[in-house]
């Protein structure tokens, strides 16, 4: 029997944001004895123990147990994570980078020959079982390995499969989207408290018309033009706040963010330069 043959489950390499949210969500659906966890800072480690039930581990032990590898650490901090694998790591393995911007040939490169790597950009709905993600395969990634980085990432949300040099602008979307609509939700909260209603109130009030507005654009098959139009009745009040919107560059505003987004991903992926 090979090594590789005795290893089953997940180990997630980082566990802070995105590594819990898919941690929760992996636990969900294999179960704590499934998937474990490595940890830089014990704090942290020990809190995901205490709410997910997961296993702690080094590096080292987390390679011998588990079959698939997620690498959830900062785009900065993956060379040095690299590293700690490139002893250990063989061709059973699968490596799922969930990385922001880093190319699935900079991982590679660092890994011994033939090692299968996938690459993914999730989303921190994840957490909640909404997850948006997509996955594109490195150079020893076949079907296999981009479908069992399907059922994973399926456990936590949508999925969708990419060429990898769209990962970037998935990036800008999807990746960071989740933080544009936070931020718009709490401009809408603020602006209820400046009209006089209770934070608790306003935070319901836009939470809930977030949600509706989310569902119908997922379920009503109708176009967000046709959807904003059904409410901007003739000289009426959503009419005078589109106004607004225009007149402040919104849309235009939410095209440059996502494209700084892009830039910043592909910035974060580059190779360091030994130099800087
Ligand atoms: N936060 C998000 O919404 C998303 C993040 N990502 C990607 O996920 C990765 C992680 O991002 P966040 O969770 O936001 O960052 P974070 O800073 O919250 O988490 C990184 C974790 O990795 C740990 N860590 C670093 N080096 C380690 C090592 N050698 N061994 C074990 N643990 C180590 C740190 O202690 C930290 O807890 C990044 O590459 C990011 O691009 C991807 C999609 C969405
Ligand atoms: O802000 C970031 O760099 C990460 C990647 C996508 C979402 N969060």
């Amino acid at each position: 029997m090979t090594q590789g043959a005795r290893r089953s489950g997940v180990a997630v390499l980082g566990g802070g944001r995105m590594g819990e949210a898919l941690l929760a969500g992996l636990v969900r659906r294999l179960g704590a004895a499934d998937v474990v966890v490595c940890e830089r800072s014990a704090e942290r480690a020990a809190e995901l123990a205490a709410r997910h039930g997961v296993q702690v581990l080094e590096v080292p032990e987390a390679l011998a147990r588990a079959e698939v590898l997620v690498l959830a650490v900062k785009p900065q901090d993956v060379d040095a994570l690299l590293g700690l694998l490139a002893g250990s790591v063989d061709p059973a393995h699968l490596v799922l980078s969930v990385a922001a911007g880093v190319p699935t040939s900079r991982i590679e490169a660092a890994l011994p020959p033939g090692v299968p790597v996938v690459r993914a950009m999730p989303n921190t709905p994840a957490l909640v079982g909404e997850g948006m993600s997509v996955v594109s395969a490195g150079a020893h990634a076949g079907g296999e390995h981009l479908d069992r980085a399907e059922e994973l990432l399926g456990a936590v949300g949508q999925v969708r499969r990419v060429p990898e040099a769209q990962q970037d602008a998935v990036t800008a979307l999807s990746g960071s989207g989740p933080a544009y609509f936070f931020y718009a939700v709490e401009a809408l909260v603020d602006a209820g408290v400046l009209l006089g209603l209770s934070r608790s109130l306003a935070t319901d009030l836009v939470v809930q018309t977030a949600l509706g507005a989310a569902v119908m654009l997922r379920d009503s098959g109708e176009h967000p033009v046709q959807l904003r139009e059904a409410v901007t009745s003739p000289g009426g009040t959503t009419a005078a706040a589109i106004r607004e919107l225009d007149r402040l560059g919104v849309r235009a505003a939410l095209v440059a963010a996502a494209e700084a987004s892009c830039a910043r991903s592909r910035e974060l992926g580059a190779a360091p330069n030994p130099e800087d």
